[in-house]
């Protein structure tokens, strides 16, 4: 895919087409409103992916590393090691396992998940308040009409924009308060703790990631100190015709390290040894995964793998996605312990900023997205 596959200008479906019109009014911009009546059996054809993509029923459960945290927390060098090496091994095949006994409270990840619910049960028009607007990766979004002319995903997401620098303490507060009012004070503050304590926990990941890499503790902990990452809630609601469409859609995250936690619905499949496996909810874990820009830190040793999010007829289904990202300065080179000559290097220098437009301007992020990035920063080079 490339630029052409971005356009806008689509029919409505805050309007239903009455059952059997073949036709969708091309007139209105397409709208994605939860609160509609779920009688829609005619899903409108962008929702309606390939019949390569869709999804197949009753996948295989995929059994994901479990890595206890709580050793290490503890200042244990053999429970180091231990994670470390469970993270190695799963990292070196499809770059997914689960952290557990995290010290993250479980009442600020209920707290989040309730407040999920306040925001995206909102009548459109205020949701609209903080609406996305063209180019631009924060805000809210239902299935992004304004983006994509065909596959739209299943869902209504609000993303916004985390700064682990100490001067942004209040960033995603003040975001969210100034786009959707004052009244939002409490929601604001349960996402900037929640995204504080997600960006703490990545960086104790990133120890562990450094040392399964021989490359110290410090190294990528120091990458990502002064973290400029990205917190997306994404809200899928039931669908009459799930086999026809995708929550999200299949893809490698651009970014560096995802930790996600889902709600008991479940829906997060994962593609190894070419098969979809499911990922089961599991409430005291986070899912953890390796994104492009890790690939590329690590001179392709860990895999940024692809996965999707299927969705039901039965319920909403809801998932906390916090992606690390470098602050924007830092230039994604491997350290030099993990290119010679056995190992060249495989992808350019870049920065985040860059491929984040990328994926927002000329590329909807899909599985080969860090290879279409490169290619595109070779050609922009000359
Ligand atoms: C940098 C990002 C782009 C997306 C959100 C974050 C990390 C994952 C990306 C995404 C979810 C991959 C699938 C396609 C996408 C368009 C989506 O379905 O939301 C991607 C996000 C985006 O470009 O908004
Ligand atoms: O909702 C999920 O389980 C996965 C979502 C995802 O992969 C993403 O937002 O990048
Ligand atoms: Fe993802």
């Amino acid at each position: 895919m490339d630029v052409g596959c971005i356009t806008n200008n689509l029919p409505s479906i805050a309007h239903p087409p009455k059952h059997g019109t073949k036709e969708d009014k091309e007139d209105e911009p397409l709208v994605f409103d939860a609160s509609l009546p779920r009688h829609e059996h005619n899903l409108p054809k962008q929702f309606i992916w390939p019949d390569e993509e869709k999804p197949c029923l009753n996948p295989p459960e995929l059994v994901v590393p479990l890595v206890d945290l709580r050793g290490f927390l503890s200042g244990d060098p053999v429970a180091a090691m231990e994670a470390s090496g469970l993270m190695s091994e799963a990292c070196r095949k499809h770059g997914f396992f689960l952290v557990v006994n995290h010290g993250i409270d479980s009442r600020l990840i209920s707290h989040a998940h309730r407040f999920m619910d306040d925001f995206f049960e909102l009548p459109l028009s205020q949701k609209q308040r903080a609406q996305r607007k063209k180019g631009e990766h924060c805000g809210y979004a239902s299935s992004f009409p304004g983006r994509f002319s065909s596959k739209l995903p299943w869902k209504e997401t609000l993303s916004f924009q985390f700064s682990a620098d100490k001067h942004s303490k209040n960033l995603v507060k003040d975001y969210l308060c100034e786009k959707m009012g004052h009244e939002f004070e409490q929601f604001g503050m349960v996402y900037q703790e929640y995204c504080e304590a997600m960006s703490n926990l990545s960086l104790v990941i990133m120890e562990l990631l450094g040392m399964s890499l021989g490359v110290g503790r410090t190294c990528f902990r120091e990458f990502f100190d002064n973290n400029n990452s990205i917190m997306r809630l994404n809200y899928y609601p039931p669908c009459q015709k799930p086999d026809l469409t995708l929550g999200t859609g299949p893809h490698c995250d651009p970014t560096s390290l995802t930790i996600l936690h889902q709600d008991k619905v479940g829906g997060l499949q994962v593609y190894v040894d070419n098969e979809w496996h499911s990922i089961t909810p599991n409430f005291n874990a986070f899912v953890v995964n390796i994104g492009d820009t890790f690939m590329a830190l690590s001179n392709g040793r860990y895999k940024s793998c692809l996965h999707r999010a299927v969705v039901n007829n039965q319920k909403t289904r809801k998932s906390l996605a916090f992606f690390l990202c470098p602050r924007d300065d830092k230039v994604v080179t491997p350290p030099s312990e993990l290119v010679d000559h056995v190992s060249p290097r495989i992808y350019p220098d870049f920065t985040w900023p860059m491929f984040l437009e990328f994926t927002q301007k000329h590329y909807r992020a899909d599985m080969n997205t860090l290879d279409q990035f490169t290619n595109w920063v070779q050609r922009n080079k000359s």
